[in-house]
């Protein structure tokens, strides 16, 4: 298949080497261009780590062609950037044209349906817990694949459409993912923003200093433990919604397979096989930029809206607040643009399921 990717870090050099590999087509799009000038000379992108291999995937010049070229699209940049390449791709998907995202983020599945229902179509937008590969961008040749996981949590918006959007990721991604029920679990499924607010707040002078710092070492026994308090109420809320999500101890076994311990333990012992990453060398880092706008303030709105309150949750927005002297509850763009402050928990949910209506006028124009 031929699939667009929005973004050209990590995350999507990773896919693009990823897809490319499994004998897919892949191009890359970002909005400022800067990180896709390279490969677009002609240079290769050269993959190394989990995934090896030395590709060539396409670079399109404006979200228009990247839209128009391609079978499918992949979102694969911070949440922060969302709302905007949202916004740039919509008026140019086609019915049926499937987006996915990765990693999904305070219902943005809503916000793009909510543009395409406004043109009157449908199609399916597949939200990911997570990512399929992990690492970093050496340079801008260049993609460090850490690992590739072997489970990754996803649900389709509309939940009609739910089949479809599964059978696309299988056939790109492989026999590798686990259908949850609609994205408010996968918004609970999500654990980067707790997990990184621990770290992060516990190492936050090694990131104002610069340091290059081993992350799964620094999960001493007290950051394991926040971190496994810290999960023990993005559960409560699944619960309350009687839903299914993985908890933290799964998730370090299936994503870094290694065996069930506690949080710091099994750390630990990614630290010492080599694979426990370096923690940010700053303290501009989409650990603290994404996570706690898009990914903790969301879990305290659903603590809210549950009557399970996300007490600790709430203390990092307003502790990393006082931090940065930003207002990072303010800076959410995508819960702003689906009203979420003013939704019920019933409506919530009828729009995770069904999404957003389109009107017989848009239907008819379309
Ligand atoms: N890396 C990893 O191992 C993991 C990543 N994730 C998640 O995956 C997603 C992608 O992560 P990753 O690829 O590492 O992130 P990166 O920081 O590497 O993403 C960089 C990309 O984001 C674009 N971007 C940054 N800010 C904006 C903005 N305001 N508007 C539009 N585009 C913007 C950049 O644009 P430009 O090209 O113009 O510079 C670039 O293309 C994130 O949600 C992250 O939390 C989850 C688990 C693991
Ligand atoms: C490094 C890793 C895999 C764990 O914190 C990650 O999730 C990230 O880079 O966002």
């Amino acid at each position: 298949m031929k699939v667009g990717i929005v973004g050209a870090g990590s995350i999507a050099f990773g896919a693009a080497a990823y897809l490319e590999n499994a004998g897919h087509r892949a191009m890359l799009w970002s909005p400022s261009g800067e990180r896709t000038k390279r490969l677009a000379t002609g240079e290769a992108l050269i993959a190394s780590g989990a995934l090896e291999g030395t590709f060539h995937p396409a670079v399109a010049g404006s979200a228009q062609q990247l839209v128009e070229a391609n079978d499918v699209l992949m979102i694969a940049l911070p949440g922060y950037g969302h709302k905007a390449v949202m916004d740039a791709i919509a008026p140019f998907i086609r019915e049926g044209q499937a987006v996915l995202i990765s990693s999904h983020a305070s219902f943005g599945a809503l916000y793009l349906n909510r543009l395409l229902a406004e043109r009157g179509i449908v199609v399916p937008i597949v939200a990911w817990g997570t990512t399929v590969t992990t690492g970093r961008q050496p340079s801008l040749v260049e993609a460090q694949v850490n690992t590739v996981r072997s489970k990754v949590d996803v649900a389709t918006v509309p939940e009609s459409l739910s089949a479809e959007g599964l059978s696309v990721c299988q056939t790109l991604f492989g026999d590798r993912f686990v259908q949850r029920d609609g994205i408010l679990a996968i918004a609970l499924s999500n654990l980067n923003p707790q997990n990184h607010m621990g770290i992060a707040l516990c190492n936050m002078t090694r990131m104002e200093h610069g340091e290059t710092w081993p992350q799964g070492l620094n999960v001493t026994p007290n950051v394991g433990r926040l971190l496994e308090e810290l999960d023990r109420e993005r559960i409560a809320i699944a619960e309350a919604l009687g839903l299914k999500v993985r908890d933290i101890f799964e998730h370090f076994h299936l994503s870094f397979h290694v065996p069930k311990d506690s949080v710091s333990a099994m750390n630990q012992e990614m630290h010492r096989e080599g694979r426990g990453g370096t923690g940010p060398a700053t303290a501009d880092s989409r650990y603290v930029t994404e996570d706690v706008p898009f990914g903790l303030l969301m879990t305290v709105k659903l603590g809210e809206l549950t009557g399970r309150p996300a007490v600790l949750h709430d203390a990092g927005v307003r502790i990393f607040s006082a931090m940065y002297g930003r207002d990072f509850a303010a800076e959410n763009t995508l819960l702003d643009a689906i009203g979420m402050s003013d939704l019920s928990l019933e409506r919530l949910r009828q729009l995770a399921r069904d999404g957003f209506e389109v009107s017989t006028e848009a239907r008819a124009a379309s």
